[in-house]
This record gives C-alpha cells, structure tokens and sequence, in this order.
C-alpha cells in the first residue's frame, strides 16, 4: 500500500455558538489542513509513471476545498442573525455558511469527505487549528 500526503491552509474567521469561554466570541486560526491518501496501484502512462497521483494534482484539489474557506467568516447555520448575516453580506464580508460547529473535529471531517468526493481513497484528514490543537478524522469506524 502507498501512502502520499500533501497540506493546504486557509486563514479564516470563527466562532462557537453556545460556548462557555472565548471562543463564543468571533476570533480567526490559520488553519493547516493534512491528507493521507492511499493506494495499491501505481499509474503505469508516461507523465504519472511510479505515481499513485502526482502531488501537484493532489496539492491543487486540497487547496482549491481550502479556498472556499479563505478569508471568510466561517458561521453554522442557525448561529447568526438573519439581521446580522444581511448587514454583514451587504458590507461586502465574505462568509462560509457550514451545517455542523465549525470545530477542527468537524472540519476534519469535512476535508475528508470534499477529498474522497474527489475520488481519493482518504486514510486520514487532519486540521490543525493553532499550531499545538489538531484534529483528525479516519471515517466512520467499520462494525
Ligand atoms: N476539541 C476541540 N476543542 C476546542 C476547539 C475545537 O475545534 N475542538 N476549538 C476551540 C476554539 O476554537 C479555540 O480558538 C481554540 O482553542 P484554544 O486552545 O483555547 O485557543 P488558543 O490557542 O487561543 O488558546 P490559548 O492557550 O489561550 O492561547 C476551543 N476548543
């Protein structure tokens, strides 16, 4: 089996809704995200000889899900205002609206399903929200 990895970040702006502590309150992470994919099949044609798929096609589609996400405000629908959302669109902010708390957990989660979505086989997904706090997710746990 192979294993490539490749890693894409964004700069974006969260906040938890219901959270006792500071993170309730709107604050921005760089956040690096990881990939594992595997493979047991090397490509065979000319340019991807020897390559389960080369890195700059792997690199590109991580980096393209992690665009959506750059310099916006990231916000779980049912957590801002209709008022505030309206105000904020109309001043021209830039906001990502997601269906689950903007967590590292959950966007691990996310990578990882946007990347298999992509046609990769993901072993991992990993997002790192400060440089010491990641989270990782492998996929749903096999009965
Ligand atoms: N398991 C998780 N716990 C927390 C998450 C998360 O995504 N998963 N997120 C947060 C907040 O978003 C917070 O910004 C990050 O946590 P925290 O370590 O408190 O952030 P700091 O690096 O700014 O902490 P300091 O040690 O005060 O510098 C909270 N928990």
């Amino acid at each position: 089996m192979y294993y490539l990895r490749a890693e894409a970040s964004f700069d974006a702006a969260h906040f938890l809704a219901h959270y006792q502590g500071k993170c309730s309150n709107i604050h921005g992470h760089h956040w690096i995200v990881q990939i594992r994919i595997s493979g047991s099949a090397l490509q065979t044609t000319t340019q991807e000889r020897g390559m389960l798929v080369d890195f700059s096609q792997l690199k590109s589609d991580l980096k393209r899900i992690a665009d959506e996400l750059d310099h916006t405000l990231i916000y779980e629908t049912g957590t801002l205002r209709e008022a505030t959302r309206s105000t904020l669109a109309e001043d021209g902010f830039a906001m990502t609206e997601v269906p689950f708390r903007p967590t590292a957990e959950h966007f691990a989660e996310y990578f990882y399903q946007r990347m298999t979505a992509c046609g990769y086989t993901v072993a991992e997904a990993t997002v790192y929200e400060t440089p010491n706090n990641c989270a990782s997710y492998t996929g749903e746990e096999q009965a």
